[in-house]
């Protein structure tokens, strides 16, 4: 199983386990973990939402296979896993607690800006190399990471691509605590326990009016990064740096104009 999912003491927990891989996740990942997260909507056993990694990766992101698989398919983006498990998650009415160890790469950094509590291990690295891959932006990650970051900081992270750490995500609101990596998966489970045990009438409205703002905003928002990126994701600059990653070589983006 690549994704562990089990119910318990009300959370639901989901956590990457495909570590050969740096937990990159395929299609059947996003549709086990859409499916998961759609029946705990209605679940009432499920009173909050725990997602985690292994201590060493949170995950590589997207599985870059996948991606030169589906890519010339194309088809409406509506219809991929990916699309219903990220918005599963960000329109989860549940409370969502994250906590990142090791590598959180493209959307798995990108999916964060969707939770509620986050939290990282010192060990954490945030990047989202979308421009690097010959990709742009996706599920409103243009927006979000302006809105929690300001401009100047999210074009570096856009634009460069580079990876930071737990304590610049910190600073940056990308997070709001840094703990031990050994500590960091038994602090998230009591998170989420505290929220188990509260009104859950309570944190589903607190959670609705919190994110009202932005709701439309973040649709608009995914809506345009679609068009682009699914356009991008059969680009010979995509095809370049998906190859130049499984040859271990740097891409050469010097051939496209
Ligand atoms: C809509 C969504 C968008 C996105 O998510 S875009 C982002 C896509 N993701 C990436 O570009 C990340 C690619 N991976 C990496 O950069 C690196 O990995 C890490 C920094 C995460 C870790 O580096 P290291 O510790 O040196 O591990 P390793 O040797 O690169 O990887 C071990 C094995 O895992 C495979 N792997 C890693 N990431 C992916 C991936 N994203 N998709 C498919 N396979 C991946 C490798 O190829 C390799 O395999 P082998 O052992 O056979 O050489």
């Amino acid at each position: 199983m690549e994704i562990l999912s089990s119910i318990q003491n009300g959370i639901l927990t989901l956590e990457f386990n495909r570590p050969e891989r740096k937990n990159a996740i395929t299609a059947a990942m996003y549709q086990s973990m859409a499916d998961a997260l759609t029946a705990a909507e209605t679940d009432t056993a499920v009173r909050a939402i725990l997602l985690v990694g292994k201590p060493e990766i949170f995950t590589a992101g997207n599985d870059l296979e996948d991606f030169m698989k589906t890519a010339p398919a194309g088809g409406a983006i509506e219809d991929r896993s990916v699309y219903k498990f990220m918005m599963a998650l960000s329109g989860a009415t549940k409370p969502i607690v994250a906590a990142v160890a090791g590598n959180a790469v493209g959307i798995g950094t990108t999916l964060l800006m969707h939770c509620d509590l986050v939290y990282a291990a010192d060990n954490a690295k945030f990047s989202m190399p979308f421009v690097q891959l010959g990709l742009c932006p996706e599920f409103a990650s243009s927006l979000l990471l302006t809105q929690i970051a300001g401009y100047p900081r999210a074009a570096e992270k856009l634009m460069l691509g580079e990876a930071f750490g737990a304590q610049e995500a910190l600073e940056m609101g990308l997070i709001s605590k840094v703990l031990p990596v050994d500590a960091l998966r038994a602090f998230a489970e009591g998170q989420a326990a505290k929220l188990v045990a509260l009104p859950a009438s309570s944190i589903r409205v607190t959670k609705e009016l919190m994110k009202a703002a932005r709701k439309a905003p973040t649709s608009v928002a995914i809506a345009a990064e679609n068009i682009h990126f699914g356009k991008m994701l059969s680009s010979p600059e995509a095809k370049e740096a998906f190859m130049a990653f499984f040859q271990k070589r740097k891409p050469d983006f010097t051939q496209f104009a």
